[in-house]
């Protein structure tokens, strides 16, 4: 598969390096920045410590890690963190949204996010008309 380069700005040298490791996973650990404390019911933006300039022509997608609920009790709110290509200055540093759901102390360094870019869909032009297909039905329509 054909490689992309990135070029990847740092909050400052005790940033972890991001790794691409191909195999198991192609998706990149995301780390916490920052010691967070965070009270059950509370929202905060957690600095990701890196600011890219994605390749043309791509976006990226953040995930929660499997494993974050299990380990720091936090929700991604956002669900999948969507970065376009614009968010490319110097100050355009990636967050993850988050609501902990316990007291929780996130430590800096934890790895509690991934992401991986994907090529912009392509433009989208729509028609209005009636549709006349059958329905399929939907929201376990299918039964369980
Ligand atoms: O989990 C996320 C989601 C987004 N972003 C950054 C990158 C993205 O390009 C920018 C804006 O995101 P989006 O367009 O999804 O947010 P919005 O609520 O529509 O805000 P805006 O008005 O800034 O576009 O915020 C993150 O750092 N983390």
């Amino acid at each position: 598969m054909a490689e992309q380069t990135i070029q990847i700005q740092y909050l400052d040298d005790s940033i972890k390096r991001l790794e691409y490791i191909g195999g198991k996973s192609d998706w990149i650990d995301l780390a916490a920045a920052e010691t967070v404390t965070l009270k059950k019911g509370e929202f905060r933006l957690i600095h990701l410590g890196v600011a890219m300039k994605l390749p043309q022509g791509y976006e990226a997608h953040i995930a929660p890690r499997s494993s974050t609920f299990k380990n720091w009790k936090i929700l991604q709110v956002n669900s999948v963190g969507v970065v376009d290509c614009s968010y490319c200055g110097k100050e355009d540093w990636w967050r993850m949204p988050v609501l902990a759901t316990e007291d929780v102390t996130i430590e800096k360094g934890s790895r509690i996010a991934q992401f991986r870019i994907m090529e912009n869909q392509p433009k989208l032009n729509f028609v209005e008309t009636v549709l006349e297909d059958k329905n399929r039905g939907g929201f376990g329509s299918t039964g369980i």
